[in-house]
């Protein structure tokens, strides 16, 4: 039997992946006295005992834990963060399987692996497909615009709009160096940075993620077919990631996928003017965030996908 252990499992993440895989009969979660949750030495003792760590901490703290699982040396588990801090390290895979051809198994394989962050998923999920085809240039200009629910800024974000103080709806990022960008650079296969404007909502949980593209700027000049076709080609019809038919009357609001792990892309455009968007909508904390977590941890110990078999249902 397969043995996990969240080290932050009371947090927004932690528990979203606590809650999918409890229950399971193939994995045991193992805990630590919640007084001790903060604990080196009771994390490092845990975390000698199970095959896999996931980490769903502050970024400081993911690190910290890193150096502890490291001290434990052949008995280290393998490691899941969830954080940002080692999504573009070398000796880190990225935990997105649907990303290119062959990374499932590099996951699968791999004794470090790095979630993902809820928006980079939606973007590179939308170019890296793109770009590998030829109809995207690595150094074409992109502009990125997104919204999310408050519970993808943790605990205290959730508190901070749950007490009835906070706005509406704010743009952010407006340093222009959101944290996710590095890796959607690259993970996206870009040589030019992006220009990436997030925006929080008051409403807890999921996203829209999308990406205006002028269509005579691009040298290949694809149509809104070729755009639609590479997606489809790059992602099977029964996976996670669904290519969905567009129309033009479409109202898109974040929450339809909330609870689920499913994420979908569509393309809209008007050739006549040149102009297309590419649109990912997911749950920050579904494909976002916990539920790529557990297709992560399932891949990693080699466990059937309780997400697929749900799909298939
Ligand atoms: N929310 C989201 O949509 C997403 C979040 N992530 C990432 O996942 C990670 C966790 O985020 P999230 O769940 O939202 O954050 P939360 O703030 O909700 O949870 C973090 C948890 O870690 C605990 N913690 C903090 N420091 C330590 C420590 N030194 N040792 C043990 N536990 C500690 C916190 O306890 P306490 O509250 O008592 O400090 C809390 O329970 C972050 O790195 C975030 O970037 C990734 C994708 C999406
Ligand atoms: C609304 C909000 O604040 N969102 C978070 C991103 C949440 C997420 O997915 O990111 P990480 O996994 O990288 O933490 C932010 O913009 O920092």
């Amino acid at each position: 039997m397969k043995s996990v252990f969240i080290d932050g499992e009371a947090g927004t993440t932690g528990l979203g992946i606590r809650e999918r895989l409890e229950g399971r009969s193939d994995l045991v979660i193992r805990s630590i006295d919640p007084e001790r949750r903060k604990d080196p030495a009771a994390r490092k003792a845990m975390m000698a005992e199970v095959d896999l760590v996931i980490l769903c901490l502050p970024d400081a703290a993911a690190r910290e834990a890193v150096a502890l699982a490291e001290e434990l040396g052949a008995n280290a588990p393998r490691i899941l963060d969830a954080s940002t801090a080692h999504r573009t390290e070398a000796g880190w895979t990225y935990g997105f399987a649907e990303m290119a051809k062959g990374q499932a198994d590099a996951i699968a394989s791999a004794r470090k692996v790095s979630n993902p962050g809820c928006y980079s998923t939606g973007v590179i999920a939308l170019i890296r497909p793109l770009v590998d085809a030829g109809l995207i240039p690595a150094d074409h200009p992109l502009s990125i615009n997104a919204v999310s629910g408050y519970s993808g800024g943790g605990r205290q974000m959730i508190e901070s709009f749950e007490t009835g103080k906070a706005s509406s709806f704010e743009l952010y990022g407006l340093g222009f160096a959101h944290k996710h960008l590095p890796e959607i650079e690259t993970y996206g296969r870009l040589a030019a940075r992006p220009i990436f404007i997030p925006s929080v909502g008051n409403y807890r949980q999921g996203m829209l993620v999308s990406v205006p593209l002028h269509l005579g700027a691009l040298p290949a000049r694809p149509g809104l077919r070729d755009l639609e076709a590479a997606l489809r080609n790059h992602y099977p019809a029964e996976g996670q990631v669904k290519v969905v038919q567009s129309s033009p009357d479409d109202r898109l609001e974040p929450e339809a996928l909330n609870g689920t792990d499913l994420m979908e892309l569509r393309v809209y455009g008007r050739e006549d003017v040149g102009q297309a968007l590419l649109v990912a909508r997911l749950d920050n904390l579904g494909k976002g965030a916990s539920g790529a977590a557990v297709q992560n941890a399932e891949l990693m110990l080699g466990l059937a996908s309780e997400a697929a078999t749900r799909a298939a249902a």
